[in-house]
């Protein structure tokens, strides 16, 4: 692969998740600080928020702006459905504000602010543009705002995430993630708790987050990682960056293993199953989000086993820039059976077998991999 074929594409996309890196940060201490209405319940009962959709019409509108509203195209999770409802008037305030203030912030990250504040009917245009539902042939872009938007409004773990599909490949990632904390052991959702009420008798609140964007492109064999751009430093674009690697650790006793939070997003027992037979012996790090793949990306845990219920289709913006990121930095993602995640049908990742599993390296891998072949029959999934 030509080194600079990605390079614009590239820049232009860390920059702007690291816009929606900051935007979300400020929603964040605003829903955790007081109690709000900004947050909606959708169809399916999972959560989105202001963020959500900000995130979305900041990307849309900047994507569109490098590449051309006409070429452009974006595959992402929210719609404007509940927005564009009579009695959503507030919330879709809320959401021009947010996006208005976010993009006025752009220069700080190289990129132009539009000339004049968008109107609610630019911010719903730049929302609904996402509706490109990608393929097999062709460039599409693939956003998850929010990733992990149950970690979000709990105030702890989550991710924005951004890839470029190319002809049905993942060809770049990024992964912006906001609250990475500065000691991996913080990442359980259980220090959460702890963090929130340290965080208040703490003289320098920052010290319990490292906050970082990582990214790679397709086929470099290197994954980078730059620190957020915080608002009271004066850190100059280019931002700094540092290569990072997955752990060299092989040993299944010594290896960290992490998995959603949530039961209902995977199976708990399934997965202490399969760690137990393959000689894991620490207990799981429940992290929310694609921080997940961050983690097993800089080297700070090995493994990471996803399995929904039957009938749930993964989407492809939950895994494109977590997956790449992870190869990249010298991991290896498959689906349960041994497979690469196919990114090239849609929206969803069509014909995966039962699960995800993305390891540090290659001696982890099979040993998960058989011990599914091993024990899923005796499972009841
Ligand atoms: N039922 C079910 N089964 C499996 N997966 C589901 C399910 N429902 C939702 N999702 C998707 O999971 C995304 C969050 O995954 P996580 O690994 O972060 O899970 S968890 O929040 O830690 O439990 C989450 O992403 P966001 O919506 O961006 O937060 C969903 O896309
Ligand atoms: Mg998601
Ligand atoms: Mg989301
Ligand atoms: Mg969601």
């Amino acid at each position: 692969m030509e080194d600079d074929k990605y390079s614009k594409e590239l820049d232009v996309a860390v920059r702007v998740v690291h816009l929606a890196c900051s935007l979300c940060q400020r929603v964040q201490e605003g829903l955790v600080s007081t109690s709000s209405d900004q947050i909606v319940s959708k169809d399916d009962d999972s959560p989105v928020t202001v963020a959500d959709w900000s995130v979305q019409a900041t990307v849309s509108w900047m994507l569109s702006e490098f590449f051309g509203s006409q070429n452009v195209s974006i595959v992402a999770e929210e719609d404007v459905q509940t927005l564009s409802k009579a009695d959503s008037a507030d919330l879709l305030e809320a959401v021009v504000h947010t996006v208005n203030k976010c993009l006025a912030e752009a220069p700080k990250f190289g990129l132009k602010s539009p000339d004049r504040s968008l109107g609610a009917l630019q911010v719903l245009e730049a929302i609904s543009r996402c509706s490109s539902s990608g393929g097999p042939v062709g460039r599409h872009w693939v956003l998850d705002p929010v990733d992990g938007t149950l970690g979000f409004v709990r105030g702890d773990q989550y991710a924005v995430a951004l890839a470029l599909i190319e002809d049905g490949q993942v060809v770049i990632g990024v992964l912006g993630c906001p609250n990475y904390p500065m000691k991996k052991e913080w990442l359980n959702y259980h220090h959460q708790h702890y963090r929130n009420m340290s965080k208040l008798s703490l003289p320098t609140p920052d010290s319990w987050e490292e906050g970082c964007v990582m990214y790679a492109t397709r086929g470099s064999g290197k994954a980078w990682m730059q620190p957020l751009v915080n608002g009271d430093e004066k850190l100059e674009w280019p931002n700094f960056a540092r290569v990072i690697r997955v752990s060299s650790i092989d040993d299944p006793a010594l290896a960290t293993f992490c998995e959603p939070v949530e039961k209902a997003n995977s199976n708990h027992s399934f997965t202490a199953g399969l760690a137990h037979s393959v000689g894991v012996r620490k207990k799981p790090l429940r992290v929310y989000s694609m921080v997940k793949y961050a983690a097993i990306a800089r080297g700070d845990a090995e493994i990471f086993m996803k399995f929904a219920r039957s009938g749930y289709k993964e989407k492809i913006w939950d895994h494109a820039a977590g997956v790449l990121i992870v190869q990249e930095a010298g991991g290896v993602v498959t689906d349960a059976g041994g497979r690469m995640l196919d990114f090239s049908k849609g929206l969803y990742l069509e014909g995966l077998d039962r699960g995800i599993v993305a390891c540090s390296g290659a001696t982890l891998h099979e040993k998960i991999v058989g011990a599914v072949y091993a024990s899923w029959d005796s499972s009841n999934l």
